[in-house]
């Protein structure tokens, strides 16, 4: 069971997990696509850095067994889709399927339900979200899904925005874990109290939605010399909710660590690619919840990296050390790198780390990674499944 501080860091945890994942998928399919991409177009990271922040992901993806029930891997459940907007849900939607979900919901207007039911068999479409007894439709399924993606293509209608609030209280009295997104924000950034403390909610901002919602929140705006400690304040101020602005580099904070992901997506800048990271962010965060801090060591250690660089003091939050204390690390991968965060102080008992994508050391062969894109796909230790989320 884990508990509600290891909650957060886990919640945390599968953010940066989910935003990894989501980088790659970005590329779209299939992987050696990704492989040749990736290590043609940027400074590549060595094979071996490849293989750690894929084991990252690996660290919380259940393994395929034939002992386990549809199901079973996960029922996440979309709230969003407007007449205006059909496609944001259904990108959020099918992203938890491709990332691995066994079963995907989506909880959208009238209106939107048959053209979001025409995209895809694989989701499962309820059209209830503008009905007077919305709350009440949506409660039904609540027992039966593991985590809520709420806002994409949800609008500002009033109407709607009153019934997601419902579902959204009826969501946290079962603890449940929700990502909230989109129009989802413009909703929290109206009454802040609605997630305040639920250390089980993951907000996704984009630039605009941040600066929105630390607004409305802290009541004036963020400080851009100051980013990583904008988004430590905001989840203070929201009770330590995770939050991750989203932007060059992801900037996450659960109000007591700050994380930086540089991991590198996709270079277009193109609408939807948003709800493909909050839909995968459903999965994530319930599989992190699911894995608990023994295969998490605490949530943090999901991110526990191997870190670059003899004269670099670091520390990661794990169980096994108990605590923040700096100490050198053995050089061991260049991918990503964690470092004291000069700007912002720790809030008491915590630590303020960034995580910093370090550039490469000596570019790899293609072969090498395909090579990588071979052991990917005959790792039958999960490796699989997220195989089958980057076709
Ligand atoms: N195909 C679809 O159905 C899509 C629906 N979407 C939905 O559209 C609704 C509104 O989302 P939007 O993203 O348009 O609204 P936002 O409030 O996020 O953005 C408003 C405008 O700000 C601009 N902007 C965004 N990032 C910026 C940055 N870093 N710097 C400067 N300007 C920036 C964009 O041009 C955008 O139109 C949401 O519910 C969302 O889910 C979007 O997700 C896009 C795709
Ligand atoms: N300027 C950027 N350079 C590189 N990556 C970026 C940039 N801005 C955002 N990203 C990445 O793109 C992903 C989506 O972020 P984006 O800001 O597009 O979300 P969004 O506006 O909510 O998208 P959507 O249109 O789906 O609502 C994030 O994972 C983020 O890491
Ligand atoms: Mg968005």
């Amino acid at each position: 069971m884990v508990t509600r501080a290891g909650a957060g860091t886990a919640v945390a945890g599968a953010a940066v997990v989910a935003l990894l994942s989501a980088a790659l998928a970005l590329y779209g399919p299939p992987l050696d696509a990704v492989l040749e991409r990736a290590f043609s177009l940027r400074k590549a990271h060595s094979i071996k850095d490849m293989e750690n922040t894929l084991q990252l992901v690996r660290n919380i993806i259940p393994p395929l067994s034939s002992t386990k029930h549809k199901g079973q891997d996960g029922r996440i459940g979309v709230v969003g889709g407007c007449q205006e907007y059909t496609g944001a849900p259904y990108f959020a939607a099918i992203s938890a399927l491709k990332v691995g979900a066994d079963l995907s919901h989506v909880f959208c207007a009238s209106a939107a339900a048959p053209v979001i039911k025409a995209y895809s068999p694989e989701l499962i479409v309820h059209p209830v979200l503008d009905s007077p007894s919305a709350v009440h439709e949506a409660e039904k399924w609540l027992p039966r899904l593991h985590a809520l993606v709420v806002g994409p293509g949800l609008g500002r209608d009033d109407a709607l925005l009153r019934n997601v609030q419902g579902i959204l209280e009826a969501s946290k009295a079962r603890d449940i874990p929700v990502v909230i997104d989109a129009d989802g924000l413009w909703l929290v950034a109206q009454q802040p109290a609605l997630i305040q403390g639920y250390r089980k909610a993951v907000l996704t901002p984009n630039h605009m939605e941040f600066s929105r919602l630390y607004d409305a929140v802290l009541r004036g705006p963020m400080d851009s010399n100051d980013s990583h400690g904008s988004v430590l304040r905001l989840s203070q101020a929201l009770g330590n909710v995770t939050v991750v602005q989203k932007g060059e580099r992801d900037i996450l904070s659960n109000g007591q660590q700050v994380l930086v992901c540089s991991q590198e997506g996709s270079s277009r800048r193109c609408g939807g690619q948003g709800d493909l990271l909050s839909g995968s962010l459903g999965v994530l965060v319930h599989w992190a919840l699911l894995a608990g801090p023994e295969k998490t060591n605490g949530g943090l250690s999901v991110l526990k990296l191997t870190i670059w660089g003899p004269e670099i003091e670091t520390g990661v939050k794990t169980r096994a050390q108990g605590s923040c204390s700096p100490r050198t690390t053995t050089p061991t991968s260049p991918h990503l790198l964690l470092s004291p965060s000069p700007q912002v102080q720790p809030s008491p008992g915590g630590c303020v780390w960034r995580l910093l994508s370090y550039q490469a050391v000596q570019p790899p062969s293609l072969s090498e990674a395909r090579s990588l894109h071979h052991h990917l796909r005959h790792d039958r230790r999960g490796g699989g499944r997220l195989q089958q989320a980057l076709r």
